[in-house]
């Protein structure tokens, strides 16, 4: 057995021997993952994964290490820091300077100390920020190396810049409500469901109940983890400008123990405990709270989830509101990967007319694209995403805000990205920021989240994991969406697929599990189901599948 531990550690280096202009020490990051397994015989093994924040099961994890395991981190991490391009630089001043961000998990104290002296004993420097979120770590990172430009590395400026961009954000309206875009506006939205039968009518029909003195709009589940305490000390700085009610904060339950996006996402349930009311919304994050999802009940109280593709649909449409608002001539782009919703696919490209890119699967790969585009919206299905806006634009915004020649509306839409461009996280995903932005965009287009839900119905899928003896003979190319090892895998996927309706289906190694992740769409969900075991059949004989065939799911 195989039992990992999710040390919370960001450590970026300095690179006194890079000098750039005025000065600014040049200073090298690593986003360092560290994932410390202890392997059936004990051994230790110390991996590091650049970037990409590796989901693992925190309940599953060990809580304490052996001093003789925190003393093999502590070499392993000096070896790592040694090998570091730019540590042969004899600089007498900083060699390193690391930034250590804890968790919630009891191991984490030790953990940090360990990291901490195997910087000190390399004459680095640190500063342990203590409990962070994942998001606020890379926040911390990015604005330290941007030289403050993106904000105060601390706490404290995190939290300045989110809620002041939130409140300037919805201090302006936006004039046109959500009438600009015709699909939107209520009305029209409801004539046409219930024309053709469609099941969004009930949902879209449903009324918000009215505010009640005391009383929460939004229900939050911060999963037991960081962001629990993290949303509180956020909502100080939000004053009275929202309210949200926090539950499974930490207090009692247990980090991701019946609760938390994934297991809200995976079940499609709220989580344990939660009595769902109609009218009401609600919302979950992870428990490093990079993720978020939102969900509501219908008068049935039949359960609906606001996914990652739902999120990012929101964000692209807000934002091609204010660039044609704005007169700003410049592209949304919205990047997905292989698991986004075929529906939110079509609805992006056909109905929004918005450039829409497929990404191997990784928040890495999506961020690295969106560096590229004017403005990259990525979320990925299960809510970990955020929108960056290049330099290119800001600065073209910046100039609209001040031209005094423009006529207002114009300026304000410029006035309005420039907010949305502080209040979204540049650095990576992040629930708290992303939250703060649905909230903010949903008020501002007035459209209630069984709306947004309503835009467009996801095609029926499942996902399915099938155990093989090596799975990275899985090789794979179109961003993953097809296999080119072992041969005749992929004719036989496609074969199938075409005997359903509508159907897609791809089989990926998974990047943070011993597994193959086997994903199908299909017009009915028993046509999804019946496709992704016929898949998960074919990947366990073709692909050097252990232990019993898969069975169908029900
Ligand atoms: C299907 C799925 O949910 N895959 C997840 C999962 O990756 P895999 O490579 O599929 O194990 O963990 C990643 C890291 O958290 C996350 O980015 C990704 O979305």
């Amino acid at each position: 057995m195989c039992v990992c531990i999710r040390v919370h550690v960001c450590v970026y280096v300095n690179r006194p021997e890079m000098c750039f202009r005025r000065n600014v020490i040049f200073i090298m990051h690593y986003i360092l993952f560290w994932m410390l397994c202890l392997q059936e015989d004990n051994g230790v093994k110390l991996m590091e994964g650049l970037g990409d924040m590796l989901s693992v099961s925190w309940e599953k994890h060990a809580t304490s290490l052996a001093s003789a395991q925190l003393g093999e981190l502590r070499t392993q991490l000096s070896a790592l820091l040694r090998d570091c391009p730019g540590s042969e630089s004899s600089s007498p001043v900083q060699k390193y300077h690391v930034l250590i961000g804890q968790d919630t998990r009891a191991s984490s104290k030790v953990l940090a100390q360990a990291v901490s002296d195997g910087v000190t004993d390399l004459g680095g420097t640190f500063k342990d920020f203590g409990l962070v979120t994942t998001p606020q770590l890379h926040y911390l990172v990015a604005s330290h190396n941007s030289d403050g430009l993106m904000g105060e590395p601390s706490l404290d400026g995190y939290y300045r810049k989110l809620s002041e961009a939130y409140k300037a954000l919805m201090a302006q309206d936006i004039k046109a409500k959500h009438e600009f875009l015709p699909c939107l506006a209520q009305h029209v939205c409801v004539q046409q469901c219930a024309c053709s039968g469609d099941p969004r009518m009930k949902i879209l029909q449903a009324k918000p109940q009215p505010k009640i003195e005391g009383s929460y709009p939004l229900t939050m589940d911060g999963a037991n983890g960081v962001g629990a305490p993290k949303m509180v000390e956020l909502l100080s700085y939000l004053k009275s400008s929202l309210a949200v009610k926090i539950i499974n904060n930490g207090e009692s339950g247990k980090l991701n123990h019946e609760c938390g996006a994934d297991y809200v996402k995976i079940g499609r349930r709220a989580p344990k405990g939660l009595q769902m009311l109609e009218g009401r919304i609600y919302c979950s994050l992870d428990g490093d709270a990079d993720r978020l999802l939102y969900y509501f009940v219908d008068k049935s109280g039949t359960f609906h989830l606001v996914d990652g593709d739902k999120i990012s649909t929101l964000m692209a449409i807000f934002i091609q509101h204010l660039l044609k608002e704005a007169q700003l001539p410049f592209q949304v782009s919205v990047l997905q990967t292989a698991y986004a919703n075929g529906s939110s696919t079509r609805y992006l490209k056909d109905t929004l007319q918005l450039q829409v890119y497929c990404l191997p699967t990784g928040v890495k790969y999506l961020h690295t694209k969106a560096k590229e585009c004017d403005i990259g919206v990525y979320f990925e299905a299960n809510g970990h995403g955020t929108v960056l806006f290049g330099k290119r634009v800001l600065d073209k915004v910046a100039e609209v805000m001040q031209d005094s020649s423009k006529p207002e509306t114009q300026r304000a839409a410029a006035t309005q990205l420039y907010h949305t461009s502080q209040l979204i996280n540049q650095a990576v995903g992040d629930a708290l920021s992303d939250l703060l932005a649905v909230e903010a965009m949903l008020s501002l287009l007035d459209l209630s989240l069984p709306q947004l839900y309503a835009l467009y119905t996801d095609i029926p899928s499942r996902l399915l994991k099938v155990k093989v003896i090596d799975r990275q003979q899985i090789t794979t190319t179109d961003a993953e969406r097809s296999v080119t090892h072992p041969e005749g895998l992929q004719a036989a996927i496609e074969e199938r697929v075409h005997h359903h309706l509508q159907a897609r289906a791809f089989v990926r190694p998974s990047g943070t599990e011993d597994m193959v992740r086997v994903y199908a769409e299909s017009k009915t969900q028993e046509s999804a189901d019946c496709l992704a075991h016929e898949v998960a059949l074919l990947v366990h004989r073709l692909a050097g599948g252990v232990g019993e065939e898969p069975r169908a799911t029900t």
